[in-house]
């Protein structure tokens, strides 16, 4: 094996070594705690089927569950990797569509939903008349986080090794298995867990080689090393006290933490702002996100706010790279690379500019790799085909994140916000309750280095004196804010696709000079400025479509968007206090939503034209975040 992509990289111990060598038709099962170096094991167990086992890059398939496995594992394998770099990495999902569209291009497959894409991908691989050709090229798969493979998921796979005779490395931790509700029949939550690690024993009995990673090498003190003798009892979590008391066990050690202390005193605040370490402030439920996000604002601390893996955002610095020539319809390589190095910062930019140019090549198409197709760049933005590595999250070194997304990640230092007591209702599940105990060890294995408890105020709580006072809008699925009394609607959650897609600022409902205020967002905005929702109208009286009002997102003087007819649908259903009742009381302003950034939008061309925005179709919007706090005229019933 070549040694000079790994110089930087850790050297492989015996049983890390061991997996990394197993010939390219080897089934592979490997098990393993957290921090033990099984990502690392696997970027090179991939180098290694290419460089050592002889594989073409597109014998070899990576599987991962979330985006954010995918990116870790792209830039690790493009950090480390020689000729590994090109292999496929992407997440069941992206898989299923792309074999959708090889076999049935005329569905809008992107309309239905994840799991009804998953079981239609797996009646074509187990009919061998559909699949695709390319799957029998298929050598060896290469899965990670193998404990959540559950449901829909994990039928996928199994047809596909059942129907494929290729080698296979799946890597998992039991004890870190947290699907939560990605199965929505109790019954068959209750079963699923280890139920793919099962199915591997019996199917491949004779064949499958287990092997294990017994080191860790994340924690590098004590204190980051606390969780990780919790890692059997994990595994053994089965009935529902057992998950208690795992979960009470584990708060128990939490509560032995030192205090990180009160964020608004100077030195404590100063030391999140530090840049060249990394921390991760995390807690159980991404309404507490949210309020946590907005108590770090409040005392002046950057941070950036997880999002959900499926949210994804289109960098701004695309919308430079399209506009970079006026009118220019293609972009050719010579020129990305004299404009790439002045683009702005922002998701994507870390990789090297050979990659983000096949990246682009790849998105519109372009096999020759000598010039973009603006136009197709266009429709691979409108249609959601951008890669990953183009859409999600940029590092930021202080992030607040849910427990669950914070799953294979790791930092320098963690802030564990305690979740509390599970309170057990009598139609609660053991593999639910574990599924939160599983959770939180997730979340306390995730430091190098430092681990804290963090009590945020009562204000940063989603309870108050007793009252769930944040909580799930069971309507909407948005967080949102009540009051004491229950018609009291108070603040509600803002997402991606809340500022409408389809017209650039100043064009639509708002006045403005949409050129500058594109310049605007351009220059004179920048992620966590604070930005206000102002009522621009009436509620829309069709009785078709309930709409709340329209609304005009505010940054500063300027109007920079409107709101979306989504924002606006789920407002009325969350104003709404019975499926009979018309609300009326609308709020005036929406405060304490702050820029998560600016993104590269795809909407109507003819829009763009109009508001002089060249032919492409493609301009900038804000994207606003946080729990929106509603803000009533005093003369209206119910002001705040
Ligand atoms: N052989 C090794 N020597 C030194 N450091 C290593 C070795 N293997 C892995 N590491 C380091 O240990 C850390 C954890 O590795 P990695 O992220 O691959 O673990 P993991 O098993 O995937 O973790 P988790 O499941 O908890 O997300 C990384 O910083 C990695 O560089």
């Amino acid at each position: 094996m070549t040694a000079g992509p790994y110089l930087d990289s850790p050297p492989l111990t015996e049983e890390q070594r061991v997996i990394v060598e197993q010939p390219a038709d080897a089934m592979v099962l490997v098990t393993a705690g957290a921090g033990a170096g099984k990502t690392h094991t696997l970027v090179r167990r991939v180098e290694s089927l290419v460089s050592d086992e002889g594989l073409a890059t597109g014998d070899i398939l990576v599987l991962t569950f979330s985006r954010a496995a995918v990116r870790e594992l792209r830039e690790r394998l493009s950090r480390h990797g020689d000729r590994s770099r090109h292999v496929r990495v992407t997440t069941f999902d992206s898989w299923a569509l792309e074999i959708l569209n090889e076999v049935a291009a005329d569905i809008e497959w992107k309309t239905r939903s994840f799991d009804e894409r998953i079981r239609e991908a797996t009646k074509v691989v187990a009919d061998e008349n559909r699949a695709p050709e390319w799957l029998d090229e298929l050598r060896h798969v290469v899965i990670d986080e193998v404990q959540d493979l559950v449901g829909d998921r994990r039928e996928l796979i199994e047809v596909l090794l059942e129907s494929y005779d290729c080698g296979f490395t799946i890597v998992g931790d039991p004890a870190q298995a947290i699907y939560g509700y990605q199965v929505t029949d109790p019954d068959e939550r209750t079963i699923e867990t280890n139920r793919f690690f099962d199915w591997l024993r019996s199917y491949f009995v004779d064949d499958l080689v287990e092997l294990s990673l017994t080191r860790n090498f994340r924690a590098s003190t004590e204190e980051a090393c606390s969780a990780l003798s919790f890692e059997s009892t994990m595994r053994g979590c089965r009935t529902l006290a057992d998950a208690e008391r795992a979960h009470e066990e584990l708060r128990l050690e939490l509560a032995t933490r030192m205090d990180f202390g009160d964020i608004t005193v100077p030195f404590i605040r100063d030391s999140l702002c530090v840049t060249d370490i990394t921390t991760a402030v995390l807690c159980r439920t991404n309404g507490e996100a949210l309020l946590i996000s907005e108590w770090l604002h409040d005392a002046g601390i950057p941070h950036q706010l997880r999002r959900a893996a499926q949210d994804r955002a289109v960098p701004a610095w695309l919308n430079e790279l399209m506009h970079a020539d006026q009118g220019a319809l293609t972009l050719a390589r010579q020129r990305f690379d004299e404009l790439y190095p002045s683009l702005p910062a922002g998701a994507g930019r870390e990789n090297d500019p050979e990659r983000v140019w096949r990246l682009l090549c790849a998105s519109t198409r372009e096999r020759a790799g000598r010039s973009v197709d603006l136009s197709r760049l266009r429709e691979a933005i409108s249609a959601g085909r951008l890669p990953d590595e183009l859409t999600a999250q940029p590092p930021h070194h202080l992030v607040i994140s849910t427990f669950h997304r914070a799953k294979g990640l790791e930092f320098d230092r963690v802030l564990v916000v305690d979740p509390g007591q599970i309170t057990v209702e009598k139609d609660d599940l053991s593999a639910d309750v574990a599924d939160r105990a599983r959770a939180l060890y997730v979340a306390m294995t995730r430091p190098r280095k430092e681990l804290y408890r963090l009590e945020p105020p009562p204000g940063a709580r989603p309870v108050e004196n007793g009252f769930r006072l944040v909580r799930k809008d069971r309507r909407t699925g948005r967080w949102a804010r009540f009051g004491y009394q229950y018609w009291k609607r108070s603040g509600l959650e803002l997402l991606g696709g809340d500022i409408h897609p389809h017209h650039p600022a100043g064009s639509h409902q708002i006045d403005g000079d949409p050129v500058s205020l594109q310049e605007h967002l351009r220059s004179r905005t920048a992620p966590g400025d604070s930005v206000v929702l102002e009522r621009i109208d009436d509620v829309h009286e069709d009785h078709e479509e309930r709409l709340g009002p329209g609304y005009a997102l505010t940054h500063g003087e300027h109007a920079v968007g409107v709101a979306s007819e989504r924002f606006r649908r789920d407002l009325y259903r969350h104003m709404q206090q019975s499926r009979s009742y018309q609300p009326r009381n609308w709020p005036r302003r929406i405060t304490d939503l702050r820029i998560d950034n600016v993104e590269t939008i795809a909407g109507e061309r003819a829009a763009a034209v109009h508001a002089g925005l060249g032919e492409l179709g493609v301009w900038l919007a804000p994207r606003p975040v946080g729990l929106g706090r509603f803000h009533y005229d005093r003369t209206e019933k119910g002001k705040d």
